[in-house]
């Protein structure tokens, strides 16, 4: 079990078995509604078995589709329709998209209802479901509207990742090798060693990989939790965002159809061969990035002809300061700083060192 230490501090429960620990979660709710991914939908009948209320299931669109305000205010009718009080609990079961939505949900509704969330992927139970961050994408970015609105407990259940796609499952080791860079480089060897292991949804290896990620998370937005502060020596909580200005570019680009992960992926190597230019990070560190990316068959490239709309959309990044782009890059392995204003040379020089053609699973 890891803490976070919010306003009202929780837990994340990380095991086999921990759903049982739902009921608990949501005791006194007179309602409660489980919004989930299409995918599960039968492990969500079951989960409802936990919960000793009156159960509202809302099954939500797939995936990215699920993040927009259309989806949203269908939510929010389906709550008023079945006269849902600030006693009442919202419970997001499924990977990051779901959570996502379910938390804004939850943040939304009544100006704030009991959240819990339950992640069906690895990238939910390393980074989605944990720190509070809610919210949908527009056309013009990704998560672009939002809120911050912690959960009261977060199940992760590493049974359920074997039905989890390899594609997903690999996508989602992309925030775990960003906390490997940003903070515990433990997690780059783990992969190195055996990156097929780290692969099996069934391993030790990715138990420990899981874990590792959930304590970095934790730690950091314990200490940051609505990312105010990026001061001096500090990056603050905007150091979970490492690989994310042209991550989020790309997935906007993609319109979304892209994997949030595989989009990362692209994006560290695109921080990594920045702070390498801009002479912050040694080109070993920079070129281990490539290698362990590569190792689990993440994308390392993205479309040469891309950069003018990538370099537009990232001005719409929330680390954006007026027309200045701010990025967290790396100065060292798990040390960072907050970059602000890099000159446009350097910017494109980075990215022609990235373009290529991307290979995705
Ligand atoms: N709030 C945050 O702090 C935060 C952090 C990281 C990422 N995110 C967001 O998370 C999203 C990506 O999350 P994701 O990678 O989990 O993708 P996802 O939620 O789209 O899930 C990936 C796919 O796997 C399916 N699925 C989920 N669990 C399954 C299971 N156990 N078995 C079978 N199929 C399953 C889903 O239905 C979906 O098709 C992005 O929108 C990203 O912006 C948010
Ligand atoms: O929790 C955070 O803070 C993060 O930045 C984690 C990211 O992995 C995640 O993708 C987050 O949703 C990005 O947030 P955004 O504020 O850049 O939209
Ligand atoms: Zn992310």
């Amino acid at each position: 079990m890891i803490e976070v230490a919010a306003e009202r501090p929780y837990a994340v429960q990380i095991g086999h078995g921990v759903l049982d620990g739902l009921g608990e979660l949501v005791a006194g709710s007179r309602r409660v509604a489980v919004l989930y991914a299409p995918a599960l939908r039968a492990q969500a009948a079951r989960l409802a078995e936990n919960i000793d209320a009156e159960v509202l299931p809302i099954e939500l669109p797939d995936a990215e589709q699920a993040k927009t305000a259309e989806v949203l205010a269908d939510c929010w009718d389906r709550l008023a329709a079945a006269g849902f009080t600030r006693s009442d609990a919202v419970v997001g079961f499924g990977g990051g998209a779901t959570t996502d939505l379910a938390g804004f949900v939850a943040a939304s509704w009544l100006r704030g209802v009991r959240l819990v969330t339950v992640p069906t992927t690895v990238l939910g139970m390393v980074d989605a479901a944990v720190g509070g961050k809610t919210g949908i994408n527009l056309a013009a970015g990704k998560n672009l509207v939002g809120a911050f609105h912690e959960p009261a407990g977060v199940l992760c259940d590493l049974s359920l990742l074997t039905s989890l796609p390899a594609a997903d499952l690999r996508a989602g080791l992309a925030e775990v090798v960003k906390c490997g860079f940003i903070a515990d480089p433990a997690i780059l060897t783990l992969v190195e060693e055996a990156p097929a292991e780290a692969l099996d949804p069934t391993s030790d290896r990715l138990a420990e990989l899981i874990t590792r990620g959930i304590r970095v998370k934790a730690e950091v937005v314990s200490g940051d939790l609505r990312e105010a502060t990026s001061v001096g020596a500090s990056v603050g909580r905007e150091l979970l965002n490492y690989g994310h200005t042209l991550g989020h570019a790309i997935e906007r680009r993609e319109q979304y159809r892209w994997r949030h992960g595989e989009a990362i992926s692209v994006g560290m190597m695109y921080a990594a061969a920045l702070a390498r230019r801009l002479g912050l990070l040694d080109a070993t560190t920079a070129e281990r990035h490539r290698a362990v990316l590569d190792l689990l068959g993440l994308p390392t490239a993205y479309d040469p002809g891309a950069w003018p709309e990538l370099r537009e959309a990232m001005s719409l990044d929330k680390k954006t300061r007026g027309a200045q782009l701010r990025f967290v890059l790396l100065n060292g392995l798990a040390s960072a700083e907050i970059v602000a204003g890099p000159d446009e040379e350097a910017l494109a020089a980075a990215y022609a060192e990235v373009s290529g053609h991307p290979r995705r699973g």
